[in-house]
């Protein structure tokens, strides 16, 4: 358990205190909260500290959005999109005017048949390249008896239920402003566990999917593995053209370096090992120029690839912004997942395009909160999220809800640190001007955390991009810069925050170390600084030495802490 989470200590009879306590910080939070907000229009906020005096520490890679245009060298028609493709892209997404670097190289690939490894930065367009790529890819069509059979082309495996609703929610969008406009299941449908945004039950999807095969599935893989178990002809998998999985790294378990042995494979590589059975073979038995009596083949490469176009095996691409040598060792060398003789690495360039991202560590101390110590103060005029445009709206009461989860949560103790809690209620009241992203450890109550924010006056909710058209808004375009007359902040465990894209997001707090070590940090931080916008993350941990711990997290990523400035 995060040491966040309350020493045993913690008992009930406690709690009367501490809820006296809570009520008074939120009374007074809220009084800050409607100063704040009030104020909120004139957008910028005094600093105690004349920018001039302040010695600039560059942030991140500092490069903004222009960075990845100033690298273009060409237009999404020119990379083999289909030009009535390209002008509904910009009807529906009109920032998107010309592909960033690493799309430059990847478009084409996924247009081709090479498995493709792929690895940049969080936020630099992956996902959005590969489901451009994608959707430009040749329809699979079975010759069957009696005519020709649509079938699914691509497989799209994502780690959670809000990744694949983004990427569908993308889709729609390109493919409602086509002329004629395509029906939506023909060309996506998602497959997850539990009801659907739709409220469909999985037999209903089993059936829309043999009845109306999509050209791409997205699917979370234990979803995936049920239907396969369930129904293995309602998705073809030896028809696939190609199968991608985003968040590879963290979708597969592998023995780890220190030889910890992995206790089940886990339903993405079972289904990979279902999959690419027939490629396994192949890498198992070489081919030997000795039994090649007609001298067919002038290669091993030339054998396997030949093999592989003969029995259709579908094109792998795996992706992720944090793929380690350990885990490359395992794909290559293990998995027998690629097909290394028809491979392309593409890798972005380390930082360019990243956007400024600040890393601050606060500390709960007997004192109060604290910036770690050495943390550095940076010019205000580069700190500060600018807003331009105030927007009213009320916050949503829910008098019910709070009113059952009173009763429920007044029976068990909070497993959270009060002064974490009030940090961050704190924080987000005085420096968040529209949506902010809270990540707790995977084995805190994610309600109880929205509840208890709640109570602090916070505009809290559950991150869930299926809410209708509440959740369908987070994914819209919007801007970091937007002010909200009501700010959100969205609560998730980095189980559900994997590649989840924002537009408005400018803040992520972390309450604790988080669970995933370095990389885990690499990619809740990337929540933020997308695509070359600015953002703040900022760890809350409770003690010293988890205060040490995250510097030392942070140097490994080469960034130090930024003081904060709401705090000492
Ligand atoms: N060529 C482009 N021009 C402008 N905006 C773009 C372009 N490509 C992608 N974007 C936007 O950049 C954001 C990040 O894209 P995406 O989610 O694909 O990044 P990613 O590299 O997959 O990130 P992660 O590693 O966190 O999953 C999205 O909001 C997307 O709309």
């Amino acid at each position: 358990m995060s040491s966040l989470l309350l020493p045993s200590t913690w008992q009930w009879t406690r709690q009367p205190a501490a809820c006296r306590r809570a009520w008074s910080v939120a009374t007074s939070l809220q009084r800050t909260i409607r100063t704040h907000r009030a104020s909120t229009k004139l957008v910028d906020r005094q600093s105690s500290v004349p920018a001039a005096e302040v010695p600039k520490v560059k942030l991140s890679a500092g490069n903004a959005q222009e960075s990845y245009l100033e690298t273009r060298k060409s237009s999404f028609a020119a990379l083999g999109l289909d030009s009535r493709f390209v002008k509904a892209l910009q009807t529906a997404f009109s920032k998107v005017v010309e592909p960033t670097g690493v799309q430059e190289r990847l478009i084409p690939e996924v247009l081709g048949d090479k498995d493709i490894l792929l690895k940049d930065i969080t936020g630099s367009g992956k996902s959005f390249g590969l489901i451009l790529g994608l959707l430009n890819k040749p329809r699979k069509v079975l010759h069957v008896a009696g005519g020709k059979k649509r079938a699914v082309t691509t497989l799209f495996v994502v780690p959670h239920r809000d990744l694949a609703f983004q990427l569908l929610h993308w889709i729609e969008r390109l493919t409602s402003v086509m002329r004629p406009s395509p029906p939506l299941r023909s060309i996506v449908q998602v497959l997850v566990r539990g009801s659907d945004a739709a409220g469909a039950s999985r037999a209903e999807r089993i059936a829309e999917l043999k009845k109306t095969p999509p050209h791409i599935l997205i699917c979370t893989p234990q979803a995936l593995k049920e239907v396969y178990e369930e129904d293995k002809t309602a998705l073809k998998l030896d028809t696939l053209s190609t199968v991608v999985v985003d968040e590879v790294d963290y979708l597969v378990d592998i023995d780890d370096k220190n030889r910890r042995k992995i206790k089940h494979p886990g339903p993405t590589r079972e289904m990979l090992d279902v999959i690419y059975a027939r490629r396994k073979e192949l890498c198992e038995n070489q081919y030997d120029p000795s039994e090649d009596e007609e001298g067919q083949y002038e290669s091993v490469a030339e054998w396997r690839n030949e093999k592989e176009r003969e029995e259709e095996i579908p094109q792998l691409i795996l992706s992720s912004a944090t793929l380690k040598v350990h885990f490359k060792n395992f794909l290559f060398t293990e998995s027998g997942w690629l097909n290394s003789y028809n491979l392309v690495k593409i890798s972005g360039d380390k930082k360019s395009g990243a956007g400024r991202i600040m890393h601050s560590i606060l500390v709960t101390t007997e004192n109060g909160v604290k910036n770690i110590e050495g943390a550095v103060q940076i010019a205000r005029e580069e700190e500060e999220i600018r807003g331009m445009e105030a927007e009213e709206e009320e916050a949503e009461e829910d008098e019910a809800g709070n009113e059952y989860f009173n009763a429920k949560y007044r029976k068990t103790p909070s497993p959270f640190d009060p002064s974490g809690m009030e940090a961050i209620a704190t924080a987000f009241a005085l420096d968040v001007p529209s949506i902010a992203l809270l990540v707790i450890p995977s084995s805190a109550p994610v309600h109880r955390a929205v509840h208890e924010l709640r109570e602090l006056g916070v505009n809290a909710e559950i991150l869930d991009l299926l809410v209708g058209k509440k959740g369908q808004a987070y994914l819209m375009s919007g801007d970091v810069e937007k002010i909200r007359a009501n700010p959100r902040l969205l609560v998730a465990t980095v189980a559900t925050t994997r590649g989840v894209d924002l537009p408005e997001l400018s803040h992520v707090f972390m309450l604790g170390m988080g669970d995933g070590g370095r990389d885990g940090y690499v990619h809740v931080a990337g929540r933020v600084g997308r695509f070359g916008r600015a953002g703040k993350v900022i760890s809350v941990v409770s003690d010293q030495n988890e205060a040490v711990r995250m510097n030392r997290l942070l140097a490994t990523i080469g960034e130090q802490p930024v003081l904060f400035q709401h705090f000492d």
